[in-house]
């Protein structure tokens, strides 16, 4: 995760926790427009995350996806210590990881691979301009994403997060994937070539 320390990981969390609801909720909107541009084409497999501690909610971009895209939450492989995704609608069965996140109630051979995903959106801590990230300090989606070290995308990479989270300059640490774009309620920061 770069140079970030653990208080300021606990830091940038308590500044996501502190945006009131109702900028929450028009952030939420904001994102999910701004993530239908990034993601436009038919058949696509597309990767949220279920909203918790502060996290900006992707409800509302699940809702406006075409309805031939296949939205889908991530799931903790222990078996690889890697992500897989797995379908999921309203209403689907879910039951929770070790975190206490829902994740869909599905066989891992009816969840997808990261090479089947078109967009995977990532929960941001911090982020900075270069478009590196800080996650959660468990490095789940920089082992999944590993391969985009030496690879172009499919899928994109985009983290997700309020404008508070934004930080000077993360240092990048060597197994660190940055994102392809950062999508903020009120801006897509786009990753620098160089
Ligand atoms: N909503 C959401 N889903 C996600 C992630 C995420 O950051 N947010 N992940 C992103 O990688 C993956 C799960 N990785 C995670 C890593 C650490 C913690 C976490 O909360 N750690 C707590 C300690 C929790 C405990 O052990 O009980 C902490 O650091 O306070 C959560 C998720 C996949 N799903
Ligand atoms: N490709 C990899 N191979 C092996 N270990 C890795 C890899 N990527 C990350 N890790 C491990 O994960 C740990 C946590 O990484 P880091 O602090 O960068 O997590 P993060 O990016 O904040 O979390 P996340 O990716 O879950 O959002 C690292 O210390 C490292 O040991």
């Amino acid at each position: 995760m770069g140079s970030a320390n653990l208080s300021s990981r606990l830091e940038l969390r308590e500044r996501r926790r502190a945006i009131p609801p109702q900028a929450r909720m028009a952030a939420a909107e904001a994102v999910a427009d701004s993530l239908l541009l990034l993601a436009a084409g038919p058949d696509l497999h597309v990767a949220g995350y279920w909203a918790m501690d502060g996290e900006l909610p992707l409800h509302v971009w699940q809702l406006k996806l075409r309805p031939n895209t296949v939205y889908c939450l991530p799931v903790l492989y222990e078996k690889s210590m890697q992500l897989k995704f797995a379908p999921w609608r309203s209403g689907d069965p879910l039951t929770t990881n070790r975190f206490g996140i829902p994740e869909p109630d599905l066989s891992p051979s009816s969840m997808f691979d990261v090479h089947q995903m078109s967009l995977i959106a990532m929960p941001l801590t911090g982020f900075d301009a270069r478009c590196h990230r800080i996650g959660m300090g468990g490095g789940w989606y920089d082992r999944t994403l590993a391969f985009r070290q030496h690879n172009p995308a499919p899928p994109l990479a985009v983290g997700i997060g309020f404008d508070v989270q934004e930080v000077p300059a993360i240092e990048l640490q060597p197994w660190d994937i940055p994102c392809d774009a950062i999508v903020t309620e009120t801006r897509t920061l786009l990753r620098p070539s160089t």
